[in-house]
């Protein structure tokens, strides 16, 4: 099977693998639509995202889905035929965070993409069923390779409590942005603000619904967020762009009482906060790490149409282009480029 693999940074090699067999538990998937990640095009740039290095050869891709081909022997709940998006990140399922239902606590995970486990630009991918999960007719493969962002996105606003008529502040309007986005709005979320430094990233989010838009390079955010929420600030803040005034501005602009979600990963790790701050405005403050139980609730959303992933597409690249998909997916207008596979 025809398979990318980063041999060193900047580089793809194409190569021709072994197709896998599904082990008894698992179901062999021709993979049809990957999305480029943030974290992708990281490994392809610096070989590496903090302790994790690229040491060997390694497949990217984690945003995937495509159609069962074989079944395990015990597997009971797919066919071949079954249309499926994959949970990227499969846990030991025995440790204190598996079984305490934190799964994607757990430090053992296998997660697609991230050394030294191996990813999605292949054409066939072998899968423990149980992080497979059923696409219905309406939902294509690239919206269920896109429910791997989107549930980014839900496990955030459940970390806010994101709930009926609140004011979400959103910081960073890149695909984590959106798909926040989406899933704020899904969750009753009737105020949100989106912030940039991208006057194209802001013109995008504004067309998919954002109420208010910020350009930080230009507007003081804690003057738009007290003008938008007549001085109250927003109920929840959350983080997803990463950079380091961003996470800082977060308890400025949230309102007392309310709810801080930090998703973006910072370059530095350790940014100053005012605790007194946070203390005196009862501030609670949150990291959110992937997701979990997340999967069902994309698909439904997507089946009903309450939200919508695949606008965020700039393009779709064939595994051969590999190369120039992540180049063009550094460009900074852009937002997710996708690898589709016709197999
Ligand atoms: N906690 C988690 O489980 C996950 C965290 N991440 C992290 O979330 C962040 C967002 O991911 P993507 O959307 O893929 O990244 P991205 O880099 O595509 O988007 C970040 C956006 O933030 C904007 N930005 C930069 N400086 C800003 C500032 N000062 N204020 C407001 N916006 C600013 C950028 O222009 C860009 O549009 C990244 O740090 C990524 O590593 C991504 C996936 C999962
Ligand atoms: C940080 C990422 O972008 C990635 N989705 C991951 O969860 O490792």
């Amino acid at each position: 099977m025809r398979t990318a693999v980063l041999v060193e940074p900047t580089e793809f090699e194409l190569e021709d693998r072994p197709r896998p067999s599904p082990g008894p538990d698992e179901v062999l998937v021709a993979v049809r639509d990957v999305g480029i990640c943030g974290s992708d095009v990281h490994y392809y740039e610096h070989g590496r995202i903090g302790d994790y290095v690229v040491e060997d050869p390694l497949v990217l891709g984690h945003e995937s889905a495509g159609e069962v081909v074989e079944v395990g022997e015990n597997v009971t709940d797919h066919e071949p035929g079954d249309r499926v998006a994959l949970e990227p990140g499969v846990p030991c399922r025995r440790c204190a965070h598996c079984k305490r239902g934190d799964y994607h606590l757990c430090e053992s995970v296998r997660f697609m993409a991230t050394p030294p486990h191996d990813g999605a630009f292949t054409e066939y991918v072998s899968w423990p069923a149980d992080f497979a999960y059923t696409l219905p007719e309406s939902v294509s493969t690239a919206e269920g390779a896109l429910c791997e962002p989107l549930s980014v996105g839900i496990h955030a606003c459940r970390r806010g409590s994101v709930g009926t008529g609140d004011t979400v502040l959103i910081t960073g309007a890149g695909p984590i942005g959106l798909m926040v986005l989406e899933a704020a709005r899904a969750a009753g979320a009737t105020d949100i603000i989106l912030t940039d430094v991208v006057k194209e990233k802001l013109e995008f989010a504004e067309k998919r619904g954002a109420d208010l838009t910020v350009d930080v390079t230009e507007t003081d955010l804690d003057t738009a967020v007290a003008e938008y929420t007549d001085g109250v600030g927003a109920d929840v803040v959350v983080e997803a762009s990463g950079a380091e005034p961003s996470i800082k501005s977060t308890i400025d602009v949230v309102r007392r009482g309310g709810t801080v979600v930090l998703v973006g990963l910072a370059s530095e790790a350790e940014v100053p906060f005012d605790v007194l701050e946070l203390i005196d405005n009862e501030v609670d403050v949150h990291g959110s790490f992937r997701y979990k139980n997340t999967y069902d609730a994309a698909v439904d959303l997507l089946a009903d149409g309450e939200v919508d992933v695949e606008g965020i597409i700039d393009f779709e690249s064939e595994l051969e282009d590999i190369d120039d998909a992540f180049r063009r997916s550094m460009e900074p207008t852009v937002v997710k480029g996708m690898i589709s596979l016709d197999s």
